[in-house]
């Protein structure tokens, strides 16, 4: 039977299963490998941190996803399909490991900062403003 998320040792397996998929993923594979050029051993910590903070209330996370996503998509455009992608990727990946109340609330919280994420990097893409209201 699957367990639930409880602890760090758990997010260091989600994650790392995760960006093992990521990282040679058709579609979002080269935002990593060829856009950032992630240093992994830097990035996955980070990503511990991150969810850490998120799922177990731990205050260790101090980055700045937004800039990071504004800063990756003037490199090389984002569209709402690799967002929708992410995060298809994270949720089966979750399910295929655990089940449980954290899972769903760790699922949840991919899919309201996915929304935050891609709302607030997409709309640098619109070009210009239509001429007539
Ligand atoms: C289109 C989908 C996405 C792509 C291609 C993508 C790609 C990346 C890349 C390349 C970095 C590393 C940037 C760098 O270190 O220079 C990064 C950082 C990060 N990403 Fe994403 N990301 C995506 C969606 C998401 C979503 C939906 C979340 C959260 C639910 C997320 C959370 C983070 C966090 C927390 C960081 C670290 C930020 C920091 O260190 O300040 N990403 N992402």
């Amino acid at each position: 039977m699957k367990q639930d998320l409880v602890n760090r040792k758990d997010i260091e397996k989600l994650v790392n299963t995760f960006y093992d998929k990521v990282k040679i993923d058709h579609k979002i594979g080269i935002f990593f490998n060829e856009v950032a050029k992630v240093n992994w051993e830097e990035h996955l910590p980070q990503m511990y941190d991150f969810w850490e903070s998120i799922l177990f209330s731990k205050n260790v996370f101090n980055g700045n996803p937004m800039r990071k996503h504004i800063e990756l998509n003037t490199k090389q455009p984002l569209a709402i399909e690799h967002f929708d992608h992410w995060l298809q990727l994270f949720t089966s990946t979750t399910d295929e490991i655990f089940s449980g109340p954290n899972s769903e609330k760790i699922k949840q919280y991919a899919a309201i900062i996915k929304e935050n994420l891609s709302a607030r990097v997409l709309t640098k893409n619109q070009i210009g403003e239509p001429s007539i209201r």
